[in-house]
């Protein structure tokens, strides 16, 4: 039986990393991905494609030259599924060639199949072919990420009836679009059909949407996808859909209302990719959603046997994925980790994009602490003008105390790039004044922190 120093299942972003960072430091790695290629979700069903297939769509449909040219202006007129597929599996290709070249340098070993426990040291690796392989870990990773909740009352077809992985095998696409679930998958994808033009409904069972950003952000987001004609229709759960003879599907409400679509996307949630982990002979216990608990440290309850990404639940992000992968890798082989800053970026890549950092309004509220804002619209701006940008805003939150910045929140266009520049502000622990006193580039859409910090110095107290 070959023997590591470190096994990881998964080759998702928290398993690369970890995988890499331990071979830096001369260690012997193997990784299990039960995928032909590897990549993870990430890569391969979910941030990319999604990614991908929002540049393609906004590309080819114009969107960004429309209040220019009108809402009829298309690069491309009748864009098809394989105009969107070609692109995706040109990039996707790339970034497998890179991913693979990157562990070939670093010397990382990878066999593919499926991974399961035997004991805590031992797993053993199913391919394709029924082939089976033991292996030893002195350390393991589970990186093994998560699949879509597909709900028993849900009559998936892989065609009509869907789940985010099978959107990217798109043959047709839809003139009318149900989007199940207002998360962040949900919500990411209703606005790249809705800039094709597809009318789309969106059912969520709660009374609010993306819960965890600043409502202000989300009130000017939902008056635009309303004018994009996007239909929402929260506060209601789905009773049954049914398959409409001659095509289509008739999704019916708990309050007996009815939506007709095309096409059904269900986007309900995610549940942790443990279930042929066997991890009760690794003496783990995985949650009713088949996550599995870590400390601090990303260990599990069985100290050498480390969980990361999306597998342990929030915040499922390929970006904190990433760093908890290098934290993982540091622990186990007794190197410094640095904890991550306190506050991480969000990115959502609707149609427009939304990022935020740090404190809501809602939260700046819920903790006491005196606060002032500050707005700029991108049509403000200079760039915004050039652009042509009728939409999009910034929002900026400073303590009244202390003149620091305590949140930063975007919607329009360039919005997950910009908050970068909060981030750093926020976790080297800046106040107004820099914004205030530095000197930006003009004209450019990051003038929209000098102009929204200017905003709130004109309502705040002096020093
Ligand atoms: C549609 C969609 C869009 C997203 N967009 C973004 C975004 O824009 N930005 C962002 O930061 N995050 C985004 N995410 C989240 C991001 O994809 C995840 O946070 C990230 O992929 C999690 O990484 P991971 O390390 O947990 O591994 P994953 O990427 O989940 O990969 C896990 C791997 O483990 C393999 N595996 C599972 N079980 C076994 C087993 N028993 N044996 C061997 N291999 C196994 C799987 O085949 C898979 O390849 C998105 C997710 C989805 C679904
Ligand atoms: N840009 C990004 O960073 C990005 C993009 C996509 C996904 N992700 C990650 O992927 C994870 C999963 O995303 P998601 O959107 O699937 O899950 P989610 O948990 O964010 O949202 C699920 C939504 O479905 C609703 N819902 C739950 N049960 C339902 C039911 N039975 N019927 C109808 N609606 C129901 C929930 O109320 C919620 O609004 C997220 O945690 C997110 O971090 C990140």
């Amino acid at each position: 039986m070959e023997r590591y120093e470190l096994v990881v299942i998964g080759s998702g972003p928290s398993g690369r990393r970890a995988a890499v960072q331990a071979a830096k430091w001369n260690k012997r790695v193997l990784v299990i991905e039960k995928s032909p290629a590897i990549g993870g979700v990430s890569v391969h069903t979910g941030t990319l494609p999604s990614k991908t297939l929002r540049e393609t769509v906004l590309n080819l449909s114009g969107w960004r030259e429309r209040t220019f040219y009108g809402r009829s202006y298309r690069v491309k007129d009748n864009i098809t599924a394989g105009d969107l597929l070609e692109r995706l599996h040109m990039t996707l290709q790339h970034e497998v060639d890179n991913l693979e070249h990157q562990f070939v340098r670093n010397k990382v070993d990878w066999i593919q199949g499926l991974a399961h426990f035997v004991d805590p040291n031992t797993l053993e690796i199913v391919d394709d072919d029924g082939e089976i392989t033991s292996v030893h870990g002195d350390k393991i990773l589970i990186a093994t990420g998560t699949q879509p909740h597909r709900p028993d009352y849900i009559p998936f077809d892989g065609e009509t009836i869907i789940d985010s992985d099978e959107i990217i095998d798109l043959k047709t696409l839809p003139r009318s679009l149900a989007v199940i679930g207002a998360g962040v998958i949900g919500i990411e994808y209703a606005t790249i059909f809705s800039a094709l033009d597809v009318a789309v409904t969106v059912i969520e069972p709660r009374e609010t949407m993306l819960d965890f950003i600043d409502r202000e952000l989300i009130a000017e987001f939902t008056h635009l996808l309303r004018q994009q004609n996007v239909t929402f229709r929260f506060g209601q759960g789905v009773e049954a859909i049914d398959k409409v003879e001659g095509g289509g599907n008739m999704i019916t409400l708990e309050n007996k209302r009815i939506v007709k679509a095309d096409m059904v996307l269900f986007s309900a949630g995610r549940m942790g990719a443990t279930d042929k982990l066997s991890l009760d002979k690794a003496g783990i216990k995985a949650d009713h959603r088949n996550r599995i608990q870590v400390n601090e440290n990303f260990q599990t309850e069985v100290d050498h046997i480390y969980a990361a990404g999306d597998v342990i639940g929030f915040p499922s992000l390929a970006s904190t994925s990433m760093e908890q992968g290098r934290i993982v890798a540091c622990h186990a082989f007794e190197q410094d980790a640095y904890d991550a800053p306190e506050y991480f970026p969000y990115g959502i890549y609707s149609v427009p994009e939304m990022s935020t950092v740090g404190m809501s309004e809602e939260e700046v509220q819920q903790r006491g602490i005196p606060y002032e804002c500050g707005v700029c619209h991108f049509h403000e701006t200079a760039r915004g003008q050039i652009m042509g940008l009728s939409h999009g805003m910034m929002k900026m939150i400073f303590s009244l105390k202390t003149r620091r910045l305590l949140g930063v929140h975007i919607v329009g266009e360039g919005a997950t790039e910009l908050i970068h520049i909060g981030q750093a502000v926020l976790n080297l622990k800046g106040t107004l004044e820099y914004f205030v006193e530095n000197t930006f580039n003009y004209p450019t859409l990051a003038e929209a922190y000098k102009v929204a910090a200017l905003d709130a110095w004109n309502r705040m107290p002096s020093e």
